[in-house]
């Protein structure tokens, strides 16, 4: 079976462990990946090369890397350069998404998701627009995530949770969609699939300790 059929109808485990934090460890990640795959993920997303290498080592599912960066004159931070699409390809990585929005970046987008296709992984772009998607699809990306939706200038505060819109015309663009970003239930996640996504992506809610423990803790005190 390809990778993408393997994805399909599934759902993707972002192990992405809040950065600095008790969590913030290749072992730990890797734990995390091996009970997200044991609690029914079909395929994971991991940042960072170190982290990539130690649950490769551990998992068979296909796996999304990225690596972020913190640069100092852009907000771009997923998967900046062609090194880093590189250095992800090497650790094992099936498919590598990299920020397919047309902000500036040390590396252009088309050269990243060159290097991408060039080493024979699949590229997903994290979009935050329908034209985004477009690009993408056009120069040979697979998937197309909503991943940036709400994160740039443009989007931002445009949706408080999932951004169903996209995913629905993502769906009528064609390519493989993958739904990503604050889909924070199940129910939010089968929304995702009834509006049109191949497979969901869920990070926070499953994998930031530190953030669902604080909507619970929130939510606790409003109440009282
Ligand atoms: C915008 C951005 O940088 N998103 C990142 C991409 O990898 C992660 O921080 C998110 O956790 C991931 O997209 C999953 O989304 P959520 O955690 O909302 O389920």
């Amino acid at each position: 079976m390809s990778v993408l059929q393997r994805l399909r109808g599934g759902l993707v485990a972002s192990c992405q462990p809040v950065d600095d934090g008790p969590m913030d460890r290749p072992e730990i990640v890797a734990a995390m990946a091996q009970a997200a795959v044991a609690g029914g993920a079909v395929g994971l997303r991991i940042e960072g090369v170190d982290n990539l290498r130690a649950v490769r080592s551990v998992v068979g599912v296909p796996i999304i890397g990225i690596v972020k960066t913190d640069l100092p004159d852009s907000s771009v931070r997923i998967t900046v350069t062609v090194d880093d699409a590189l250095a992800l390809a090497d650790a094992g990585a099936d498919i590598i998404a990299y920020d397919a929005t047309p902000r500036g970046r040390p590396s252009a987008r088309e050269d990243v998701l060159a290097a991408i296709l060039g080493r024979g992984c699949l590229a997903m772009a994290d979009c935050a627009t329908l034209e985004d998607g477009r690009v993408a699809l056009a120069g040979g990306a697979s998937v197309i995530g909503t991943t940036l939706s709400g994160y740039t200038v443009e989007t931002e505060g445009r949706h408080e949770g999932p951004d169903f819109e996209l995913i629905a015309a993502f769906k009528a663009l064609g390519g493989f969609v993958m739904a990503e970003g604050r889909i924070n239930t199940p129910e939010l996640a089968a929304r995702a699939i009834a509006a049109g996504a191949d497979a969901v992506t869920v990070g926070s809610a499953l994998t930031r300790l530190e953030h669902v423990t604080g909507w619970f803790a929130s939510a606790i005190r409003g109440a009282r």
